[in-house]
């Protein structure tokens, strides 16, 4: 009798199988691109079946699942699943779209039932914001807000903000970025002089627009360029420059007191650059048409801080991901020639002889382009004394480490693979921005 009732409570707080082997093949699609057939049929598992509609439900409904497990705070408050978050995907995947009950009583199971009302409320405010927009559901989760950063080269904040409340603007505050009205405008709660609009506000005819004091620059944009923090008077390079949203975002934080090399490789962008620049009235950058790998970095010796925000997939720009999500096998071999092309920059930024930060970033949202490259040039970077030169590093005595880049914006970087992850900024649909992934290296010596 003792026995077999030891046998059954084993059994009970043990993670069904399904749910597992769900988590693994959602991870492998959403972090190595892997297609999702192969992703299944790799773990051999009893019921294809079951576990692919389980999968491709999750994926189906990935946007809303960062959503809910955000608005429930699930991963914040229960360490537990915060390392597990596959698993609370197809468990929340299952609970909500799909049998809508779980099975066994084991932790990750009971703690996720136990936030069932706070997803299901979550969802309604999610469907009824999208009640409240123009389209289906689809289309509401992702109505990303209109964002205006203004050209504080130009115009002071303060007198923008004058200038539209005169214009019949109603400033809103302390409201969800959802519910703005047409007319609305609100401040930004954590990007310096950035206003926020409803979505699809029309505002290229504005005069602002055109005299270059209104930047249509989006919210996550605008992170990359706040985490270089160069100091006063300091060399910048920004390695991959054109159209120059950020050049010119670094060229207003630094009030033009910091002399900034903006490199474009492509002609036809480095013209686009060169006039953005001069409609921007940015006077303190110098633009090279060049490829930033063929710098010489002995000669940039006054430089201290690198901004490198190469060509990308572009897979966190908003309404990409749907487009992503059909096509990840035939973009898997793109991804990593992205990925060794991106490595190759950023090792390239951290031989320059007085860099002390450089700030990686990316549109995109694979792990490929993002924490998979910082990894492997802190690797390359970090190598020890006796090899250095056989991997190309001779006369590079320094290393590098991650820093926690803008450490108040609290959408972290979540990879189990990586124990640092969470040093890097994520920023996506559930900050009502694009998809975004940024960095902060710093040299050590
Ligand atoms: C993602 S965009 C940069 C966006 C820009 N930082 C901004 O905020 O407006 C990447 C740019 O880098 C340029 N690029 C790619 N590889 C480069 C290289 N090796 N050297 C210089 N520019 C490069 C591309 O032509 C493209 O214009």
């Amino acid at each position: 009798m003792e026995n077999s009732g030891s046998i059954k409570r084993q059994h009970s707080v043990k993670v069904p199988r399904l749910y597992k082997d769900a988590s693994k093949a959602l991870k492998q699609v959403e972090e190595s691109g892997e297609g999702l057939k192969n992703a299944i049929h790799s773990l051999k598992h009893p019921n294809i079946k079951a576990l692919t509609a389980l999968v491709s439900e999750a994926l189906k409904h990935s946007r809303q699942l960062e959503v809910v497990m955000k608005k429930s705070k699930l991963l914040k408050n229960e360490v537990g699943l915060s390392k597990q978050t596959y698993l609370a995907k197809i468990l929340i995947t299952e609970l909500l779209w799909g049998k809508k009950r779980l099975g066994g009583e084991s932790k990750p199971v009971v703690t996720v039932l136990s936030y069932k009302d706070k997803f299901e409320k979550a969802l309604a405010k999610l469907e009824s914001v999208n009640d409240d927009a123009t389209g289906g559901l689809e289309d509401a989760v992702f109505r990303k807000p209109r964002y205006v950063r203004i050209n504080t080269l130009k115009l002071a904040f303060e007198d923008a903000v004058s200038y539209l409340l005169d214009e019949g603007w109603n400033q809103v505050v302390d409201t969800n970025y959802c519910y703005l009205e047409p007319h609305d405008f609100a401040v930004d709660d954590f990007v310096d002089n950035l206003l926020v609009f409803a979505a699809g506000v029309e505002l290229h005819d504005h005069p602002l627009y055109k005299n270059g004091s209104f930047v249509l620059q989006d919210k996550a944009s605008c992170l990359a360029a706040l985490a270089l923090k160069p100091r006063s008077g300091r060399q910048i390079i920004d390695a991959c420059a054109a159209p120059g949203m950020k050049t010119s975002l670094l060229a207003a934080l630094t009030e033009g007191e910091n002399p900034i090399i903006a490199i474009e490789k492509s002609t036809r962008r480095f013209e686009t650059l060169n006039t953005i620049l001069a409609d921007l009235g940015v006077t303190s950058v110098t633009t090279l048409n060049q490829n930033f790998t063929d710098l010489i970095p002995e000669e940039y010796k006054d430089v201290e801080y690198i901004l490198v925000d190469p060509s990308c997939s572009g897979s966190g720009m908003y309404g990409r991901l749907e487009i992503q999500l059909q096509s990840r096998e035939k973009d898997a071999e793109r991804i990593q020639r992205l990925s060794f092309y991106q490595q190759k920059l950023l090792r390239h930024a951290m031989r320059f002889p007085s860099v002390k930060r450089i700030v990686y970033s990316t549109c995109s949202i694979n792990s490929e382009e993002n924490e998979d490259v910082i990894a492997s040039a802190l690797e390359w970077i970090n190598t020890p004394t006796p090899e250095r030169e056989d991997v190309g590093l001779s006369g590079v005595n320094w290393s590098f480490k991650l820093k926690r880049a803008l450490p108040n914006w609290t959408h972290r970087l979540n990879n189990e693979q990586y124990h640092w992850a969470d040093m890097c900024v994520k920023a996506d649909e559930s900050d009502l921005t694009d998809g975004f992934f940024v960095s902060v290296l710093e040299r050590v010596k």
